[in-house]
């Protein structure tokens, strides 16, 4: 995801290298499946409709801007997720994505479960119903309290990063009489990013106990001494994020498969499970190409069978943990276009009435999205567009460089599609801006999931 062409992104008229930046489009109406959910279309006026409901309702009923999410297209997706991994396996949606509690309900009822990593994800979780056992805490120091209460709540396990969390668990698990299941963090020595993976470059971070360096196998002899309250049911490594193929994961699971063997032939104990986290990609533009659920749990339970057997171990039960791969590409963020500058030579910078604090993942990340004219067709040619915001800050950008139709006005919507995760969830407050609401649409209706916050909100927390 480099930009070594210009550190500025291409200019209006640049011959683009080849597969780097996003090439014009050759119908800019059209609307590729590969970013947009599943029920997105375009009306007989040429207007863009979600779950049957067409985005200037959407704006005039709930104004904008509005992440608008594919109901029944997130329900595909955590369907296909959960057929995918079948019966032997689990599939923990991970609430960091994007969490509220329609999303749990819906979550519940396609029978997936729910990794969680804060309180406050927790509430969510409870409040919403799911059962308590079909949770897993996670986090990298968890306090006393946090731990208290999820021990308290029975969550089915908690995932354990560090000696100090292992000692605290197992003296509340003790004073609560209870035996709490815990599952170990490694630091497999795997950084993954999309096509790429280096071996043992990803030490140096802030989660996980090094299977190089011994640190999991201390961390397994101190769970293991605190038989009484703990229960080690297995390993966890989660190895990064926007992967698309599974050779990280392969290099992983062999080695927490590794770890298996030691603890078997040191401990003598089979342990029952591994998680291999999520970090599943998914396509921002026309050139990413994301792999189908059924073909990456086919070759992740082949990869943990071959390494299983060649260990001698009896495959152990699989879990993993997709956020991006299940929310991000069901819904879209509507924003209203206020200016159109165009800028000779450069590129028109098009304002819209959100930016970095509805998606901060831009500034952040250098992330790449696409973006389209939704309340009508045109019939206009190309042009160079960055979508900024209305933040004080030159680096509040939600789509660097993309194409828009020229005719492009003031009064316009425009859409950024696959915006689910790690946007509402990342959104700030910054310049007193308004966290958008989130809008779930299905069969023809729309309704509020989560609200527009109001300046009474933000007044509410500020005690003068
Ligand atoms: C432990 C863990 N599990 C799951 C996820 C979900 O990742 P993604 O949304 O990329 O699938 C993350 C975030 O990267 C994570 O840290
Ligand atoms: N928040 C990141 C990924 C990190 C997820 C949590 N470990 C993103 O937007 O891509």
């Amino acid at each position: 995801m480099s930009r070594s062409a210009h550190p500025a992104g291409p200019r209006h008229g640049d011959v683009l290298p080849e597969g780097h930046y996003q090439a014009p489009p050759t119908d800019l109406n059209a609307l590729d499946p590969k970013v947009w959910s599943s029920t997105v279309a375009r009306d007989a006026e040429g207007v863009v409709t979600v779950g049957g409901v067409d985005v200037k309702r959407l704006a005039a009923e709930f104004g904008t801007p509005a992440y608008v999410m594919d109901e029944a297209d997130f329900r595909a997706r955590a369907r296909a997720w959960r057929e995918a991994f079948g019966a032997d396996a689990d599939v923990f949606y991970a609430g960091k994505a994007f969490l509220s509690k329609a999303v749990v309900r819906w979550l519940h009822e396609e029978g997936l479960n729910l990794d969680v990593c804060s309180p406050g994800e927790l509430a969510v979780a409870l409040a919403a119903g799911m059962p308590p056992e079909r949770i897993a805490l996670h986090g990298n120091n968890k306090s006393v309290d946090e731990l208290e209460h999820a021990v308290k709540t029975g969550v089915g396990h908690i995932v354990v990063d560090s000696y100090e969390e292992i000692e605290r668990l197992a003296a509340i698990a003790g004073r609560q009489g209870v035996r709490q299941r815990v599952l170990i963090r490694v630091t497999v020595g795997v950084e993954a990013h999309t096509h790429e993976f280096i071996a043992t470059a990803h030490e140096d971070q802030k989660f996980g106990l090094s299977l190089t360096g011994g640190a999991a196998a201390e961390a397994v002899r101190r769970v293991l001494a605190h038989g009484e309250s703990l229960e080690l049911r297995g390993i966890h490594s989660h190895i990064g994020s926007q992967i698309f193929d599974t050779a990280g994961f392969e290099v992983a699971a062999r080695r927490v498969v590794g770890l298996l063997a030691r603890i078997r032939d040191e401990h003598g104990v089979e342990l029952p499970e591994i998680d291999l986290g999520g970090g599943l990609g998914i396509a921002y533009t026309s050139e990413d190409d994301p792999r189908e659920p059924a073909e990456i749990a086919a070759a992740l339970a082949e990869i943990v069978r071959r390494e299983c057997a060649a260990a001698h171990l009896a495959a152990p039960r699989l879990s993993v943990e997709p956020g991006r791969a299940i929310v991000g590409p069901t819904a879209f963020t509507l924003y209203e276009v206020g200016t159109v500058k165009p800028l000779e030579g450069l590129r028109t910078y098009v304002s819209v009435d959100g930016g970095m604090s509805d998606n901060i993942r831009t500034a952040l990340y250098d992330a790449e999205y696409t973006v389209a004219l939704v309340s009508r067709t045109s019939d206009a040619g190309p042009t160079l567009v960055r979508v900024v915001g209305k933040h004080c800050e030159s680096g509040d950008i939600v789509v660097r460089d993309a194409f828009l139709p020229a005719d492009l006005a003031p009064g316009d919507l425009i859409a950024v599609p696959a915006t689910g995760a790690y946007c509402r969830s990342m959104a700030s407050n910054y310049n007193h801006a308004l966290k958008p609401p989130v809008l779930a649409v299905r069969d023809g209706a729309a309704r509020v999931i989560v609200r527009r916050e109001t300046e009474e909100d933000l007044l509410r927390l500020d005690i003068g």
